[in-house]
């Protein structure tokens, strides 16, 4: 594990390439079940580059008309998210140092061109609670700073099986992901990346 800074923790090739595979198969499911979306900024309601989906008892969706939110349902389908896998359960326990589950897993697909802007995860009440991220896939830039947007940041490659860890001083860091290198993985069957976080995000 290495400190990248206050409350991030980084823990690289934390998934061997066989559980990589495993947790592919688990997210295919997922996606099966419920279909990634294009989500839309809030008020403007321009699309994001990026596709999702969730798993948990809630999820986390934004569009155009409602903005930033956890809902129990998916936002086109209206029925309720599947279950978080097993396997990423126990990720959250080895390393997010956290008592309760975390209740939702936002399944992130970047194709060779997404990125994602540099932002805070602050739609959690509990903010007590770590977000715990998994890389899959292709690699990919990723941007952190500290508290305030205009802090300044650092920028690590992110490969896949890497699990990063945003808690206690480190959980309101400002992130992003820059750009994604395509074709630096084999492990999904076209280019691409699959970002997870898990997150609590009831106080209780
Ligand atoms: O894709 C990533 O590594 C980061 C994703 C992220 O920051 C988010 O979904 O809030
Ligand atoms: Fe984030």
């Amino acid at each position: 594990m290495l400190l990248l800074a206050p409350g991030i923790r980084y823990f690289p090739e934390h998934f061997d390439p066989a559980e990589q595979a495993a947790l592919v198969e688990d997210i295919r499911a997922v996606v099966t079940e419920a279909p990634l979306y294009v989500p839309a900024m809030p008020k403007t309601g321009k699309e994001m580059s990026v596709r999702m989906t969730n798993c948990g008892v809630l999820g986390w969706v934004t569009d155009k008309e409602g903005g930033y939110r956890y809902q129990a349902a998916h936002p086109v389908t209206r029925r309720p998210w599947p279950s978080i896998p097993q396997r990423l359960l126990e990720l959250w326990q080895e390393v997010g140092d956290f008592p309760l589950l975390p209740e939702a897993c936002l399944v992130n697909f970047y194709s060779d061109t997404a990125k994602m802007g540099l932002h805070q995860d602050r739609d959690e009440q509990n903010l007590n609670a770590p977000v715990v991220s998994v890389s899959l896939g292709d690699a990919c830039l990723f941007r952190f700073g500290g508290t305030n947007r205009n802090d300044k940041t650092q920028s690590i490659k992110l490969s896949s099986g890497d699990v990063i860890v945003l808690g206690g001083e480190g959980r309101m860091a400002f992130h992003g992901v820059d750009r994604i290198y395509p074709g630096t993985s084999t492990l999904l069957k076209n280019t691409g990346r699959i970002n997870l976080t898990l997150r609590r995000v009831t106080a209780s």
